[in-house]
């Protein structure tokens, strides 16, 4: 199979969706790689690097485009739905939920689109999310910290406050991957911290790895206005697999925080979990005020730190996309269910039922469409 690496042009967007290690592994099955010039210096990775390991470079994005498979890091911006074809094997993050135009390029043109954060283990994990999420958990904190130093719009406040004041409050909703990252970091800065689940059990988890050091809560609307209202940062790190992130936090418990706190909403990539985060921000343009409250919502947050955030995105992805090179989407597929909760669309059909309900398209088994009875 001939396999197609674009350079990402997201804003600041400095991950690439594989590494000279990720080339040896396709070439070792005898793959053809091409990555598009350049593609991989926000890594840290010169064309020379990938040459050395086995790659041809294509001296344009149309020609790493037009590969059998299109290996990615974040979502097709529109520059890019004119690359789409019937049978083209898109393998990187889609995030398709709040996301209909994408979505509608990808049923038009009949895509093979295979989201990696929708590839999903019987247990429920998501093996191609966690390490960005470790990643945006850690950074969340270090970001809010520092929107709250005064010359940043923020209140002025220490994370970790110093002998003699308190510390200041970390309120983070959702308290899966990134809401744990997030609470080691802050508990590491000696902030007081406090998560908020809707799994009970996840908090019973919580509080042992955690031994006391963070309050845990149960998610509802009343204990969720409580917290609300003391956080300095507020982090919002909710997920339901899939699915358009619910809106947790209104304007109006927004409008209860003190002048010059922060929010930081992770989970914006999913279409946000709080109703005054209104936009996407960027690298290069990251918070807006509301309300006198700095508001923070990158959606490619780990592309900030590319060179660690690269090695553990394909550390993961690049097994995954060997099997799919191997066998072919189908029969790879059909041998690793994990893998099949991963593609979203196949032929003009929507096989990932949150997103079909969230744009009102029939939702198609994916097992109808690989024909497993
Ligand atoms: N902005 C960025 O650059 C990045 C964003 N993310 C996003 O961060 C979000 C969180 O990801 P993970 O931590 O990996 O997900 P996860 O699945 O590990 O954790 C999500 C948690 O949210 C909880 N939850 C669901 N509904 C809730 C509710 N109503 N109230 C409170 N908690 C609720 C779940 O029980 C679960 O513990 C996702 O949208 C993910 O895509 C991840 C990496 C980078
Ligand atoms: C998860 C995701 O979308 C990112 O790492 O950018």
């Amino acid at each position: 199979m001939i396999i197609g690496v674009p350079k990402e042009i997201k804003n600041n967007e400095n991950r690439v969706g594989i590494t000279p290690a990720g080339v040896t592994a396709f070439r070792k099955s005898g793959h053809e790689v091409w990555i598009e010039t350049q593609a991989g210096l926000g890594s840290g990775y010169t064309d020379q690097d990938y040459i050395e390991a086995g790659a041809n470079i294509a001296s344009s994005a149309k020609e790493a485009w037009a590969a059998d498979m299109v290996i990615k890091v974040k979502e097709p911006l529109p520059g890019e739905y004119g690359f789409f074809r019937e049978e083209l094997i898109l393998y990187t993050y889609l995030h398709l939920a709040p996301e209909p135009e994408l979505t509608k390029a990808l049923v038009d043109n009949k895509v093979v689109a295979i989201a990696y954060e929708t590839i999903q283990l019987d247990n429920g994990a998501l093996p191609l999310l966690t390490p960005m999420s470790e990643v945006a958990g850690r950074m969340s904190v270090q970001i809010g910290a520092q929107f709250l130093e005064n010359s940043k719009g923020g209140k002025g406040i220490l994370l970790g406050g110093v002998p003699g004041v308190a510390p200041g409050n970390v309120v983070i909703i959702g308290g899966g991957i990134v809401g744990t990252n997030a609470a080691k970091m802050a508990i590491g800065l000696g902030a007081n911290v406090t998560i908020l689940d809707v799994n009970i059990d996840r908090l019973r988890q919580l509080e042992d790895l955690f031994q006391g050091r963070v309050k845990t809560i149960a998610s509802n609307s009343y204990n969720i206005a409580e917290a609300v209202k003391e956080a300095d940062l507020l982090i919002g790190a909710v997920l339901i697999p899939g699915a358009r992130a619910p809106q947790l936090v209104t304007e109006e418990m927004i409008k209860t925080m003190q002048p010059g706190s922060v929010v930081v909403d992770v989970a914006i990539d999913q279409g946000g979990s709080i109703e005054t985060v209104d936009h996407i921000t960027t690298h290069k343009d990251p918070t807006y005020e509301k309300h006198g409250v700095v508001h923070y919502a990158v959606a490619n947050m780990p592309g900030a730190v590319a060179r660690t955030s690269t090695l553990a995105l394909t550390n993961v992805t690049i097994p995954y996309g060997v099997q799919i090179a191997n066998k072919g989407y189908r029969q790879a597929a059909l041998e690793n269910k994990a893998l099949s909760k991963g593609i979203n669309v196949v032929n003009g059909a929507v096989t990932y039922k949150a997103v079909a309900e969230a744009h009102g398209y029939p939702y198609t088994k994916i097992n109808d469409m690989l024909g497993i009875k």
